[in-house]
């Protein structure tokens, strides 16, 4: 049974015993977002992380799923990617192709990862500028009180850095305000080279995600959340505050032991 509970300003905790009811839970809420969302406009755009976020999402690939949800309507998108081949084994899209969307009846058309050949200035350029067609015509939705995209869902994961997407501590990529997507060439964490939506856009979403999972992440967990004074560092999961979007936290037990 996951605890529930709510933490000052930093969005709705959910606490579970096991992994494998954290997997449970994180299906259901994606597949009721999915509902909600193609109910209200007709499209379910969500952007995926890279990391242990796919294997966690494992559940939505079996029963009840597989035949509850309107995959049809999904449309998907990365918070970030490596900059290399889409059949390399750090590409975050061959990831979640291997272990998850390979699974799931998406339209092929619908799945919007970078374009491999450029560099990595080029790709998050091109990303940004496919993400502007969609919002167009509305299959991403807009923010009502910025003109970033407003993402059905944004799913995040944590590092024990406490970085998310590919915004690193102390990063400047973090103080991006213009662009929507953007590059960095070094990423304390290899590879090198990545993409990133960048904190205004993950911000403006309709609704945000972070899983964070094992001891490892505690630490990082408890000052991305939990109360902390102002000689703490604000890690980049900390820089995450939904506009008007609401924000879920969903944790093991042991991330969450030092809360
Ligand atoms: O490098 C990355 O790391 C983070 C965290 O990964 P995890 O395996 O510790 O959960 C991930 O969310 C991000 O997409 C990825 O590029």
């Amino acid at each position: 049974m996951a605890h529930m509970g709510s933490s000052k300003n930093r969005g709705e905790v959910r606490i579970h015993e096991s992994l494998d009811e954290l997997s449970t839970d994180l299906a259901d809420y994606i597949a009721e977002l999915s509902e909600a969302s193609v109910k209200e406009r007709g499209f379910f755009a969500i952007a995926l992380s890279g990391g242990s976020i796919i294997s966690l999402m494992r559940n939505l690939c079996g029963a009840p799923y597989s035949k509850t949800v309107d995959w049809s309507k999904w449309y998907i998108f990365w918070a970030d990617e490596r900059v290399v081949a889409k059949n390399h084994v750090d590409s975050n899209y061959k990831l979640a192709k291997d272990h998850l969307l390979s699974k799931l009846p998406i339209v092929p058309s619908h799945v919007h990862s970078i374009n491999d050949s450029l560099t990595a200035e080029e790709a998050a350029n091109e990303y940004e500028f496919v993400i502007r067609q969609l919002v167009r015509t509305r299959v991403v939705n807009v923010s009502e009180v910025s003109d970033c995209p407003k993402f059905d869902l944004i799913l995040l994961g944590m590092g024990p850095d406490g970085h998310v997407a590919s915004l690193f501590p102390n990063h400047s990529a973090l103080e991006e305000k213009n662009e929507w997507v953007t590059f960095i060439t070094t990423s304390p964490k290899p590879p090198p080279e990545r993409i990133t939506f960048t904190l205004p856009v993950i911000n403006s979403a309709a609704n945000v995600a972070v899983v964070v999972t094992g001891g490892g992440k505690a630490e990082a967990s408890q000052l991305a959340i939990g109360d902390v004074g102002p000689e703490c560092p604000v890690l980049p999961a900390r820089m995450i505050e939904p506009s008007v979007g609401k924000l879920v936290w969903f944790l093991d037990n042991q991330a969450a032991s030092k809360l």
